[in-house]
């Protein structure tokens, strides 16, 4: 039997890191001459990623990790940092995958290596490949919409020489193929209107379309425009395996499983559908004025709420938000004791679990892709918020193009690393929305249910993504051969 070793090359951070594991776990289960090495970045130490990067690691004995050596950010260039990190990874990841070939040239039963599976952001990792004679695949973290809009970008530029960057603050509305409707130059990605990140975008766009495949964590049920919408133009075959989620929660300590019961007590005693739950990602995390906005839309919208409150980074730095040690130091006087019954304040969620709680009744998210996945996974309606990346263009998907959720602010945008001048969304506005979530009409919930029955659907044997999934591993088989 031939085998054959996929060397996966993740970018660091929870998002990124946990449903490429998953899709790698989903594929060694399927198939068994398939195994898997991760070569893992780190930036910083994070138990909570080396849990549960341990705890997969003694499950499955055909996926391991192996850790490149740990860089320190620079501190002076935090915006450039992600790229400059995967660069001096290059050599690192020359010599990790030189010794898994000598190793698999050692040993007949060793599996042969046959692609690398790179993040969106190691596109330059697709050379190194190339050194050693093997295909390139992407696997991406996001939609696929944000895919076809940046290969539509990338030939805007490229072709008529259009500039992205033009449209920011612009009311034009684009029609572009990944959407049925046209899409406000409002809700772009922040990526693809700032003049510093344009040209990288253009540039992994670009490469990405050099690559032999894209895996794409979505479902054709939910995104069935933006999928057609690679058959034209010079695009590698799509993938789309998800919804790929991670719901053990493997690897949370006793410590979070203690804080974690705590939760689950408290919506246990909660009224069906009652509670709105708060929470922006893994990098999300709000400043004073922002926190006591919040506070009191949600006192005045008088449903009841579990918030993950958290401390955002200091101006200028890249670091994960953090728990607030004493969050009554930024809450306005006295909420804690008005919503001593009907709310409660976290930290870092057990998101999964609290989305699948019978309790929950809406999201107010900043739309991140995974988010977006796992409310409709567990058909919880979402309350659009978000802050950066290709936030905008998926809660407009959510909203407009869906029609699965409603907005506190769909255009929102603030800089991933804060320069302290967000806007203020303010109390009445978060009420409003608060209320529109809540009291959500039956149609948008029907509709919902039906997205969720098929985003399990699409993942049973003969759905969509396990089919897709079916022709990746072929595919990757046959170039073995
Ligand atoms: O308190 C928390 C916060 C987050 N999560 C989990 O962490 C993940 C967060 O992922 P996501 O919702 O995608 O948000 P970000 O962390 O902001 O994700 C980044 O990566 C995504 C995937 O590429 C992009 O869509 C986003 O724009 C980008 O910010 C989800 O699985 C959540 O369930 C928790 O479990 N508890």
């Amino acid at each position: 039997m031939k085998k054959a070793e996929l060397v996966f090359i993740p970018t660091p951070g929870i998002s990124h890191l946990v449903s490429t594991v998953e899709v790698a776990k989903l594929l060694v289960d399927r198939d068994e001459r398939l195994s898997v090495t991760f070569l893992i970045m780190k930036i910083r130490s994070d138990p909570k990623i080396d849990r549960f990067i341990n705890s997969v690691s003694t499950a499955c004995n055909r996926i391991r990790f192996i850790d490149l050596p740990k860089n320190e950010p620079d501190p002076n260039q935090p915006r450039k940092f992600l790229y400059s990190l995967i660069e001096t990874q290059i050599p690192h990841v020359k010599d990790e995958v030189s010794k898994l070939v000598s190793q698999s040239e050692s040993s007949p039963d060793s599996p042969t290596l046959s692609g690398f599976v790179l993040d969106m952001f190691c596109t330059p990792m697709i050379d190194v490949a190339n050194e050693f004679g093997v295909p390139s695949y992407i696997f991406l973290t996001s939609g696929a919409a944000f895919l076809s809009l940046q290969f539509y970008v990338q030939a805007l530029h490229d072709e008529q020489k259009v500039d992205p960057a033009e449209f920011k603050g612009s009311d034009a509305e684009l029609v572009m193929p990944c959407l049925a409707n046209p899409v406000p130059a409002k809700v772009l990605p922040s990526v693809l209107l700032n003049k510093e990140w344009l040209p990288t975008m253009l540039h992994q766009a670009r490469r990405f379309r050099e690559t032999k495949g894209i895996i794409i964590n979505t479902f054709e049920e939910l995104e069935s425009h933006a999928i057609n919408s690679f058959s034209k133009g010079n695009i590698p075959p799509v993938y789309p395996v998800g919804p790929i989620l991670n719901l053990n929660r493997d690897g949370d300590c006793d410590e979070e499983s203690d804080k974690y019961k705590d939760i689950k007590q408290w919506l246990d005693d909660q009224p069906l559908s009652s509670v709105v739950y708060l929470c922006f990602g893994s990098m999300g995390g709000f400043g004073e004025d922002q926190v006591k906005e919040i506070a009191w839309g949600l006192e005045q919208s008088g449903h009841r709420f579990l918030w993950s409150l958290r401390q955002p980074p200091p101006q200028g730095k890249m670091e994960p938000p953090s728990d607030y040690t004493n969050p009554r130091d930024v809450l306005p006087e006295g909420f804690l004791d008005r919503t001593a019954i009907t709310g409660k304040i976290i930290g870092w969620a057990p998101q999964t679990d609290i989305l699948a709680h019978p309790s929950v009744g809406g999201f107010v998210s900043h739309c991140g892709w995974n988010s977006i996945l796992e409310s409709i996974w567990f058909g919880v309606p979402i309350a659009a918020w978000p802050l950066y990346a290709e936030q905008q263009l998926n809660a407009f998907q959510m909203i407009v193009e869906l029609g699965l959720g409603v907005e506190i602010k769909m255009d929102y945008r603030r800089e991933f690393i804060s320069d302290g001048n967000e806007t203020v969304i303010s109390a009445g506005e978060i009420e409003r929305g608060v209320r529109c979530l809540m009291e959500l009409c039956d149609e948008k919930r029907e509709k919902l249910k039906e997205m969720s029955g098929k985003s399990r659907k699409a993942l049973e044997n003969g759905g969509s993504s396990f089919t897709w999934l079916g022709r990746f591993i072929q595919d990757t088989m046959d170039h073995l051969k």
